[in-house]
């Protein structure tokens, strides 16, 4: 029965009258449809593809994650390879998951579902950080790959990302395809599973685990630069880990470890899987409440670097002591700027940096980083906001030979040496991190004296973002109103300084001088950019996470001081402009 030609109510009857949901969510059911509110939001619409994949609360409906909906995707990915023929279905889909609630549970589903379609599947034993799936994707040149995770959202959340053969998150075409089946689907109801122990038995399903932790941190070893700096500083470099209840744990000790980082502490009460999160608000490393238990171990070891992972273990934060002996929370900008200089200023010693090598980014990331690499004399490439489109960029690199990847990031803690992973990959930024730390060690700086001397040399740049928040039914029309309400403008001055330039992404136009000419140089989106007088830009997207509005400002200055006014001038500057 096709779900959209029935009523929202007549929807909620059949979801509460069918015998395939179970018991205690048809309770759940009967609880929350009490409320029109809930029922118009939670049946409204279908979940939808956002910048990383699938994300709601775990909870009955079709705008929700659950397991009719994680089989409706999985069933439409598996139509789609069906169609694709009996080489794809051989190369299979690798399945991975985090440790919130229902995410082995969901994994299984997923693996049922593509069983039964006798799709060759490859489930992790337990759970792993989502860079692995990646990398095992290419491993074992499967055609897809699942990540059962929501990331850093509250525990009340999951979700699905969904890779393609590259390893990369699968972009918006191809996605559009694997909806395209889903939606043919009439009754989630009857989307078929497999039994699972004829699918083990036959080798349909086939568990994966320490096999493929063994070849991914094999590769792992590739990341550092210079080895010898390491063996010399790791041992007096105490640094101090937290996965924060998540993924990183299963890990983290042996990629330090075989890497020459033997002096690691790690957080032990967040180093318990744990799917509450239960010491932290919210197990963001964008967040300072991430590093409090972090702060308490880092004082007692004399820790000069904090590194903090989230559930999934692709985004890395991370906390270091500075000169007035306090810890201090790294924006995933600084720690971009601090790398690439260290990258490169290593990769020239060594004799491997050539005009090839490509450093990329997105559009709402600081120019920092660029400044550097440009000074390096090698290219660089913006991309809009999700790791997908870095991982596309990756893809066209060696496609092409017309370019040499060496680093990609994102201003969400997002971080990418080594193309045997083509999603953000926290192993690979906490390695580099960890070294990063041991060459400012060597010189006798810390890493925050690091920051001020790559200032100096060019200049004090900072960033912010705020969030609105837009929650409630209402909150995707509010935010396409305020998009709205700002592109009827002609917005030529900021703070009183002069716009030089105005770039509409989902128009594709970019203004100049009153001159408006087509910008085609990245696929349509919600976004709009200011480009001032004095080297500031400013950017405003809907979040394609959460329910938000987010307004970026980027300033570059001649001190901390200024920069950070500046910062905030503009910030209020910006919010009269929305109001
Ligand atoms: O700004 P948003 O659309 O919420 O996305 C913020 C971040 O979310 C996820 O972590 C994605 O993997 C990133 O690529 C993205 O930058």
């Amino acid at each position: 029965m096709k779900e959209k030609k029935m009523t929202l109510m007549t929807q909620v009857k059949y979801w509460q009258e069918n015998e395939n949901l179970p018991l205690e969510m048809k309770q759940q059911l009967a609880d929350l449809a009490q409320n029109p509110d809930w029922v118009q939001d939670a049946f409204g619409a279908d979940l939808e593809f956002g910048t990383a994949g699938m994300r709601g609360l775990m909870e009955p409906g079709t705008n929700r994650m659950n397991l009719f909906t994680v089989g409706k995707i999985t069933e439409g990915l598996a139509r789609l390879i069906d169609e694709l023929g009996a080489e794809y279905k051989a190369r299979g889909v690798v399945i991975c998951y985090d440790p919130r609630y229902n995410s082995a549970a969901f994994a299984q589903h997923a693996a049922l579902i593509l069983g039964a379609h006798g799709i060759q599947v490859y489930l992790f034993d337990s759970l792993r950080p989502t860079p692995e799936l990646s990398f095992t994707i290419r491993y074992l040149t499967a055609y897809a790959g699942i990540m059962i995770t929501a990331s850093h959202n509250p525990k009340q959340y999951n979700g699905y990302k969904i890779y393609g053969p590259d390893g990369g998150q699968m972009p918006p075409a191809e996605v559009d395809s694997v909806v395209k089946y889903a939606e043919a689907i009439d009754d989630i109801f009857a989307v078929q599973t497999g039994n699972l122990s004829e699918l083990r038995q036959a080798g349909t399903i086939q568990l994966i685990g320490e096999n493929v932790d063994q070849a991914y941190l094999a590769q792992l070893q590739t990341v550092n630069v210079d080895r010898k700096l390491i063996a010399a500083e790791a041992d007096n470099l105490p640094i101090v880990y937290s996965p924060l209840h998540g993924t990183g744990n299963v890990l983290y000790q042996r990629v330090f470890g075989e890497n020459g980082f033997k002096n690691v502490h790690i957080v032990p009460s967040q180093a318990i899987l744990d799917p509450e999160f239960i010491s932290v608000p919210s197990p963001n490393p964008e967040s300072p409440a991430a590093f409090t238990e972090g702060i308490k171990l880092a004082k007692k070891v004399g820790a000069k670097l904090i590194i903090a992972t989230d559930p999934d273990a692709d985004r890395m934060g991370c906390a270091v002591l500075n000169q007035a002996g306090e810890y201090e929370l790294l924006t995933g900008n600084q720690i971009a700027a601090l790398m690439t200089n260290y990258l490169l200023t290593g990769m020239k010693k060594s004799g491997e940096l050539t005009a090839q090598l490509e450093i990329v980014k997105s559009i709402v990331s600081s120019e920092l980083p660029f400044v550097i690499a440009t000074s390096f004399g090698i290219k660089t490439k913006n991309v809009l906001t999700g790791f997908k489109y870095i991982g596309e960029e990756i893809e066209h690199l060696n496609q092409t030979g017309s370019g040499k990847f060496v680093f990609g990031f994102e201003e969400s803690y997002g971080f990418l040496f080594k193309d045997f992973v083509r999603d953000k990959d926290s192993l690979q930024a906490a390695l580099m991190m960890a070294e990063v730390a041991a060459y400012y060690s060597s010189r006798g700086l810390t890493v925050a004296e690091g920051l001020e001397e790559l200032s100096q040399q060019f200049g004090y740049f900072a960033e912010e973002t705020k969030s609105i928040e837009m929650t409630g039914l209402d909150g995707l029309s509010k935010m396409k109103a305020m998009m709205e309400k700002l592109r009827s403008e002609t917005v030529t001055e900021i703070a009183g300084v002069q716009v030089m330039r105005y770039e509409d992404y989902l128009a594709q136009t970019a203004v100049v001088d009153g001159k408006t000419t087509a910008f085609t140089d990245y696929p349509k989106a919600d976004v709009l950019k200011y480009y001032l007088a004095d080297d500031t830009w400013i950017a405003l997207r809907p979040s394609g996470t959460e329910p938000k509005v987010k307004v970026y400002v980027g300033v570059r200055s001649d001190s901390t001081e200024h920069a950070h006014a500046n910062v905030t001038r503009y910030q209020s500057a910006f919010a009269e402009l929305l109001n």
